[in-house]
């Protein structure tokens, strides 16, 4: 990442933290906050003229972005700087300090002077005491009014002329010039009034005079009726009318506005001479018509300058809401617009308004202007019968911006200072938005306040925006001239993307007296036109007509039919309210019965579903216990399995071995006798076992029977212990089997024990079903009740003296009342219940 990149990341989130604590920051501490936070906002571009090069680099992309040609045309926002010459007092007073310096026609170079807050903060080491400054345009004390407008929105004015819609602010400090370069004097007429001579002389020999096409919302135009026409005529006579009053007892008024202000009474265009502007020669054959309206933003409330009975001082200004129409343009609802034929009407209109400006004195400015100021004219081309477009010129004279403190203000004062700087907070948010934004759609605050939202259209493309930075060279304002110099180089770097518009979409709605259009597809609706012609006798003409010029009588009398309108009309909303208060109830009624019905049902299945469940899984159990034993058995069964031919023969060979065995013994008892015999005569044995041996016959078959015998006696001993092995191991064959055995018949028991719990289980099921039966017993009783309540109510008769709350109001509380709450909550207690059923594991 470049380091030009860098800085100009570390710009936005300085500049973010800086809106961050404006945003939380209120009343007189906004401008402290933002004075503190300003300074550390050029910080990290020191020395301070390494900045430009960056807002410059900007300014360039958006140059180039603004030489596209095809599409919608990309623009930086222009902002001019205006520099006041210091006043005689002010000379006097050691003012000039000389913080002021202009390099050229576009770089202003501001010096701390000593004592000011930035020079302290600089010695300290913290902020600057230099800083430097590009705006599109500067104009030095010096420069007078005609080069100003030349220079500024004389452009803007072409454009307006064109059908293109245009804005421009005045911003500075208090008593740094802004109304003087708005409205000037009536030697040197400001922006307005040249603004206004030209568009005149473009017009002048091609005005419609009639007045029946008025501007209405924010973009349309009305065709007005006779009665309409005769209203207004009668209005613009009553407000020129008041101007006359106030000439005639000039110091009656106490609340006459500044020097420039008061100037502007007297304030003629004689002295302006202009080039015609340019006219095609299609344009020759339309007519055009100017509407102006002057209406002001104070304390976050519109007020029309224009209206006629402002010059009361008893009575409490209405203030105007602002509105947005089907095209999403806000408009100021109910505002007075002005038709004027010329500049002097233009003039006496300026006047009238000015009258009305609210103005109050600050230490600063003997009449500093409090409020936000907007004059706007709208242009209406008109070609034969049809309007084919609509083009508004807005002039807006910014309050000045000041520090609560300095200012010594309180109360009144105090609120309009935290008002002033909230809107002017926003308009900064916005212009910081639309900054960070650039080209992209991002998220823009225009709504937050009443100035930023009627003017989003022009910002979002809608028309050209400028602006003019007023300053002056005093010392002992440096500190905010300096912050209003940093809000401007941030409002330099806004790209505007004006859209470009087709004479199609420039052609306005054209609408009769009720609202309804006209023309439909460039066709007059015949139709609306004649139910519009049919209507104008049936109406009484109140719907525009402004009350206060008619007579007592008759208002009295408006005032009587009106409220006798307005008793009929509550009546009969309170008929239809009831009415639709009883359906509304049935319905209800209905629905609560059904899910009530719906959840028995539910509930009834639960149970089924779950009782069966149980009884399979006991059944499963059972029929597992009894495989599993049987199992054990067959396995036990085969395991120990011995054929009974097997046995019997076994037991017989044992016997008959039995047999033998004693008879052996028996042989050898008696054979162990004889040998202890021959022992004693062993030579003779001997000899006589020789002679067995060698002769005797019966000797040798003894021998022989010996020998078998013996023979035998082995094979029954080796017998006997294979016997003996046998026994062991059926004996510990039948240990191992009475383990098992054991075994079998503790698992037997588990499995008893599970199926005990399990029956329990079911058992307690049974009764939470009961009891859930017994519930859905109690609902349906609360029901009766509520539907039998209900009846009573319905048959009950209307009680004019409860008060008219709303059908919403009404019916939350018939949600809301303490029987409705006790079925909820059974209700919410069942579901409950059915819920833990759910998750409760089987
Ligand atoms: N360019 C100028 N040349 C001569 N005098 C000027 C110039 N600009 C302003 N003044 C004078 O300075 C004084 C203050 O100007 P102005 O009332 O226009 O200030 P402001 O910014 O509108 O103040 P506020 O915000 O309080 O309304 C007026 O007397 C006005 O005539």
């Amino acid at each position: 990442m470049s380091s030009k990149l860098i800085r100009h990341s570390l710009f936005d989130q300085r500049y973010c933290e800086f809106l961050t604590i404006m945003d939380l920051t209120h009343e007189g501490n906004i401008l402290e906050a933002m004075e503190s936070t300003c300074n550390d906002l050029f910080e990290p571009c020191e020395p301070c003229h390494k900045a430009l090069p960056e807002l410059s680099g900007i300014s360039s992309i958006a140059s180039m972005q603004s030489e596209v040609i095809d599409g919608p045309e990309q623009q930086q926002l222009r902002v001019y700087l205006r520099v006041r010459p210091f006043s005689k007092e002010e000379l006097n007073s050691a003012e000039d300090q000389g913080c002021i310096v202009l390099e050229d026609s576009e770089t202003a170079v501001l010096h701390a002077p000593k004592g000011s807050a930035s020079m302290k903060n600089s010695e300290k080491g913290i902020g600057q005491s230099m800083y430097k400054f590009s705006f599109t345009q500067i104009f030095a004390p010096g420069v007078g009014q005609a080069e100003v407008f030349d220079g500024t929105v004389r452009t803007q004015v072409q454009d307006f002329l064109q059908g293109k819609n245009s804005l421009l602010f005045s911003y500075g400090v208090t008593n740094a010039g802004k109304t003087h370069t708005i409205q000037g004097s009536a030697k040197d007429p400001g922006i307005l009034p040249r603004a206004l001579d030209i568009v005149f002389q473009h017009i002048s020999g091609r005005q419609y005079v009639v007045m029946d096409l008025k501007p209405y919302l924010g973009s349309d135009v009305q065709r007005l009726d006779s009665v309409q026409l005769k209203i207004e005529k009668l209005n613009k006579a009553a407000l020129f009318s008041l101007l006359r009053e106030s000439d005639a007892e000039p110091q009656k008024t106490g609340r006459s506005r500044s020097s420039s202000s008061s100037s502007v009474s007297s304030l003629s265009f004689s002295s302006i001479s202009y080039d015609q502007t340019e006219s095609s020669a299609e344009d020759m054959h339309v007519q055009f018509c100017v509407w102006v309206a002057f209406y002001e933003i104070y304390n976050e409330q519109v007020y029309d300058l224009l209206q006629l009975n402002n010059s009361s001082k008893t009575k409490k200004r209405p203030s105007l809401r602002v509105c947005d129409d089907s095209n999403g343009n806000s408009y100021v609802r109910d505002l007075r617009w002005v038709n004027i034929h010329n500049a002097d009407e233009a003039c006496r209109v300026l006047r009238v308004g000015n009258k009305n400006r609210s103005a109050a004195s600050t230490k600063m400015n003997q009449s500093s202007s409090r409020s936000h100021s907007i004059f706007t004219i709208k242009l209406l081309r008109i070609d034969g019968n049809d309007v084919q477009g609509i083009s508004e010129l807005s002039l807006c004279d910014l309050a000045g911006s000041e520090r609560c403190n300095k200012t010594k203000t309180f109360g009144e004062r105090l609120k309009e200072a935290g008002n002033i700087n909230t809107s002017l907070l926003i308009l900064g948010k916005c212009i910081a938005a639309l900054r960070s934004n650039g080209v992209k759609s991002g998220y823009v605050p225009f709504r937050e306040s009443k100035l930023t939202r009627l003017f989003q259209g022009v910002f979002c493309g809608r028309g050209r925006a400028s602006m003019i930075v007023n300053i002056n060279q005093c010392a002992s304002t440096y500190d905010e001239t300096l912050n209003v110099m940093k809000f401007s180089a941030v409002a330099q770097q806004v790209v505007q993307v004006i859209q470009p518009r087709s004479l199609e979409s420039l052609a306005p709605r054209l609408v009769g007296r009720d609202g309804k259009p006209l023309v439909k597809n460039g066709v007059i609706d015949q139709q609306a036109v004649d139910n519009y012609l049919s209507e104008e006798e049936l109406l009484d003409g109140d719907d525009d007509a402004d009350m206060s010029i008619l007579p007592q009588e008759e208002l009295l009398g408006i005032i009587e039919s009106l409220r006798t309108k307005l008793l009929a009309e509550r009546r009969k909303n309170l008929v239809q309210e009831i009415q639709i208060r009883k359906e509304m109830g049935d319905a209800m009624l209905q629905q609560l019965m059904d899910s009530e019905e719906q959840h028995s049902q539910q509930m009834a299945k639960l149970k089924e579903s779950y009782e069966e469940k149980l009884e399979n899984t006991f059944n499963l159990y059972k029929d597992a216990l009894k495989e599993h034993a049987y199992q054990c058995a067959v396995e036990r069964v085969e395991e120990d399995y011995i054929p009974i031919e097997e046995y019997n023969t076994a037991q017989d060979r044992e016997k008959e071995l039995k047999t033998r065995l004693s008879e052996v013994e028996e042989k050898l008892r008696r054979s162990e006798t004889s040998s202890r015999v021959g022992c004693m005569f062993s030579p003779l044995q001997e000899s006589s076992t020789q002679t067995m041996h060698e002769g005797s016959p019966a000797s040798d078959a003894d021998a022989e029977r010996c020998k078998l015998m013996y023979k035998e006696k082995c094979a029954v001993e080796k017998l006997c212990c294979e016997k003996q092995e046998l026994i062991v191991t059926l004996e510990s064959r039948i240990c191992e089997l009475n383990d098992t055995l054991q075994e079998a018949g503790e698992s037997y028991m588990e499995k008893l024990a599970l199926v005990q719990t399990l029956q329990n289980k079911l058992a307690y099921q049974e009764r939470e079903t009961e009891r859930l039966q017994c519930d859905v017993t109690e609902k349906a009783a609360e029901l009766t009740s509520l539907r039998e309540e209900l009846a009573k109510l319905s048959q009950a008769p209307v009680e004019p003296s409860r008060p008219r709350r709303g059908l919403l109001a009404n019916f939350k509380e018939s949600v809301t009342s303490p029987r409705s709450a006790t079925l909820c909550r059974t209700l919410k207690r069942s579901v409950r219940s059915t819920a833990s059923l759910k998750k409760k594991p089987v």
